[in-house]
């Protein structure tokens, strides 16, 4: 029997557009501020079984990030249900989690904590981070410290070595030089192919997509416009290019 680990009823998230920084932070304490609305994501439902490897397709600014974003946590739909159920593993915002005061290692059982793992679970994968994190002594340095691609590269050390249960793929992600891309590209791999991880993967390369994902969701303006077969998938989104460059 196939387990729902991901699900969406009728979601929408409306972000409100203030006409400066200011008016953003008065609204705080009056409602009386004008705003405009932008419906990121507009009245959005799918449902996504444990083992299922799905593409998300769609023009900049289609809603795509934001349904990442709400999956994650790192953003609320304004309406609607979601309903999320698996360590979540996101390849998007690689520091986020992250204490600068604290060291890299210490971090390393941060973010193992947020995903709900036990210390003596933690432990047992601390040297394998380390490992593929490849920044040496700094590793016991405040993150603060780090350069930004430093950082990058222990944000995905923990997020793939976590065992995750549902893995997020952004394809924009860029994670230091030519050798460890391939090494990142290469442990992705080896967890979508083990049974029961749930793959999300947001991309323009639709070659890549098909090698991956049997299944394709098309947003367009915040909606759904096609959820099922990847190839039919792939072509919707084409076309719905070639219409905008025509
Ligand atoms: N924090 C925010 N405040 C206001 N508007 C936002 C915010 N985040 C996103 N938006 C708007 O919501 C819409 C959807 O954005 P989103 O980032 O989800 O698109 P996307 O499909 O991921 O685009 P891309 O391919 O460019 O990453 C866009 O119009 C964007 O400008």
């Amino acid at each position: 029997m196939s387990k729902t680990v991901i699900e969406f009823k009728n979601v929408s998230k409306i972000y409100k557009l203030y006409k400066n920084d200011k008016m953003r932070l008065l609204s705080v304490f009056t409602k009386k501020i004008p705003y405009k609305e932008k419906k990121a994501v507009d009245n959005v439902s799918f449902k996504i079984e444990q083992g299922e490897s799905v593409a998300i397709f769609g023009k900049n600014g289609a809603g795509k990030s934001t349904i990442l974003k709400i999956i994650t946590g790192v953003a609320y739909a304004t309406k609607g249900d979601v309903n999320v159920d698996g360590r979540v593993s996101a390849l998007l915002e690689l520091t986020s989690g992250f204490d600068p005061e604290f060291t890299g290692r210490e971090n390393i059982y941060l973010k193992g904590q947020l995903s709900g793992l036990r210390d003596e679970e933690i432990k047992e994968l601390e040297e394998t981070i380390v490992d593929f994190a490849e920044i040496g002594e700094y590793i016991d340095q405040p993150v603060r410290t780090y350069s930004s691609g430093m950082k990058a590269r222990l944000g995905f050390a923990v997020n793939v070595n976590i065992n995750p249960e549902i893995l997020i793929v952004d394809e924009a992600l860029s994670v230091g030089d030519v050798s460890f891309k391939n090494k990142c590209i290469e442990k992705v791999n080896e967890i979508i192919h083990k049974d029961n991880v749930t793959l999300l993967f947001v991309t323009h390369a639709t070659g890549t997509a098909q090698e991956f994902c049997k299944r394709g969701i098309v947003m367009k303006n915040g909606k759904i416009i096609y959820d099922d077969d990847i190839d039919a998938a792939i072509e919707v989104y084409d076309k719905s290019i070639r219409k905008k460059k025509a």
